[in-house]
């Protein structure tokens, strides 16, 4: 490895020198931050080693610049006697460890394999990184409906403030991705996006998983926890399904909104968190604050920018392109030789009301990408798009039949019921009907089914 050692003792800089030569390793000294930034310029350390107490300067100034500049090298602080509560400091800065001088050979090879370690660890994430990102498709921004260009374009001028937001519409709309997107276009974009899925969890569990708990705070908390909000603290918490939020924690979640404050379960001591907060609903949260289950103040500051995602049935000018991106992505995925859709099927394309909106889109070219059998993608590999194909089979079947007279929410209703009878688990149900858990979970809930 490549280490600079940054001490304005030159007795002790040489001594690291030496030192880190004798474990066959490339070391260079710099005296103060000027030469240091100079060498860091100049060539490639894997590891700093900085003097926390530095003649006429802050190391803990000097950390800063240094991550800022260079965030992948790894900076270990030398600390002399008593001066813990600085190298506790410096780590949260991002120092990643601390040595305390005078430092013998074992105390330094024992750093340099814990940095080791974390290099390894942080190649092994960018590696993972890059796996989710090509299993993925992207998500698509630009749009030919003038009513989704002005939506994003509301939301992307909001990104950069700490404005809460409101996400409106159906699911499987791209709530969730907008709201990574949105993150994403922020100052906030290095630190955490974190998502808590309301109506996952009981009342009492969802507390717990945004504000943490103590320990024997109810049964089962065997030991404190930090919950969501501490963990999105700097970063993003994007609520989905906040219409589903019980009555007892909305004002837990207007205190945090208002004053960045709130207690853990079980525990008295107040902590602060600086969350910028997304939510998403496919309810009517004006009607439910109407009803009285959704308290007005908490709408109120969840509203502040409050945007509708059209359906893909209210965007069909833009049902091909997604049609398009979904084939390439896929057919790279998968390493076939599909290009582009049949005549027929662009027709079925565009005449499909989409219900399970972009989740069923890409659900149904992934599938038929796997199925294609030769360059293009036929009516035949697009099966819910083909008139006459029934969910309940035909009219012999029980219950609503495609093709007769029901509404969307009857065939709706029917299909999921009969999914939920053939499958074990709600997640397999949820992937074969191409929403998700929790929104099922709800919909069942609805339908007062346990
Ligand atoms: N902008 C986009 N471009 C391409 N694909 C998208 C986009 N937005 C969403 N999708 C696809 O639709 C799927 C569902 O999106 P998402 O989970 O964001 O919807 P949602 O509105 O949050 O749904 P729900 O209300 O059920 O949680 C995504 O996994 C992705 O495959």
């Amino acid at each position: 490895m490549d280490i600079l050692v940054i001490d304005d003792d030159e007795a002790i800089r040489d001594a690291a020198v030496q030192l880190i030569e004798d474990c066959d390793h490339y070391a260079e000294g710099a005296e103060d931050s000027t030469l240091a930034m100079e060498a860091l310029k100049l060539s490639t350390f894997d590891v700093v080693l900085l003097d926390l107490y530095l003649r006429g300067e802050n190391g803990l100034d000097v950390l800063a610049k240094i991550k800022e500049r260079y965030p992948k090298v790894s900076v270990i602080m030398i600390t002399g006697m008593g001066s813990i509560p600085d190298a506790v400091k410096a780590t949260q800065l991002g120092a990643l460890d601390f040595l305390e001088k005078p430092f013998s050979r074992e105390q330094f090879a024992m750093i340099l394999q814990r940095v080791k370690r974390h290099r390894q660890l942080e190649v092994k994430v960018e590696e993972l990184k890059e796996e989710v990102a090509t299993h993925q498709p992207q998500g698509t921004y630009e749009s030919k409906s003038p009513v989704v260009r002005d939506a994003l374009d509301v939301l992307f001028r909001a990104a950069g403030s700490t404005a809460s937001i409101l996400l409106l519409g159906e699911s499987g709309t791209g709530k969730s991705m907008i709201a990574k997107e949105i993150h994403a276009r922020s100052t906030r974009k290095n630190k955490p996006f974190v998502t808590v899925n309301c109506p996952a969890l009981s009342k009492e569990l969802l507390e717990s998983e945004l504000f943490g708990h103590v320990k024997g705070a109810f049964t089962g908390a065997l030991r404190d926890t930090r919950g969501k909000v501490h963990a999105a603290d700097g970063g993003t918490l994007f609520l989905d399904e906040i219409g589903e939020l019980p009555k007892e924690l909305q004002p837990k979640l207007l205190r945090l909104l208002q004053e960045w404050e709130y207690e853990r379960v079980g525990d008295t001591k107040t902590y602060k968190a600086d969350v910028r907060i997304i939510a998403a609903t496919n309810r009517d949260l004006a009607d439910e604050v109407k009803n009285g289950e959704f308290r007005e103040d908490l709408y109120f500051r969840l509203n502040v920018i409050s945007v509708a995602l059209p359906s893909l049935r209210d965007r069909r000018e833009d049902l091909l392109h997604f049609a398009e991106q979904y084939l390439t992505f896929f057919a790279k995925q998968y390493r076939k030789e599909v290009r582009e859709f049949s005549p027929s099927a662009k027709e079925a394309v565009m005449r499909y009301p989409w219900p399970g909106n972009l989740r069923e889109m890409r659900n149904a070219i992934e599938r038929a990408v796997i199925l294609a059998q030769g360059p293009n993608i036929d009516t035949g590999d697009l099966p819910a798009m083909n008139a006459g194909i029934s969910v309940s089979n035909t009219a012999d079947g029980d219950g609503p039949w495609i093709g007769g007279e029901f509404s969307m929410e009857e065939i709706e209703e029917s299909h999921m019921l009969k999914v939920l009878e053939t499958t074990s688990t709600l997640s397999r149900a949820a992937e074969i009907l191409g929403i998700n858990e929790a929104t099922l979970y709800r919909k069942r809930k609805r339908l007062g089914l346990k």
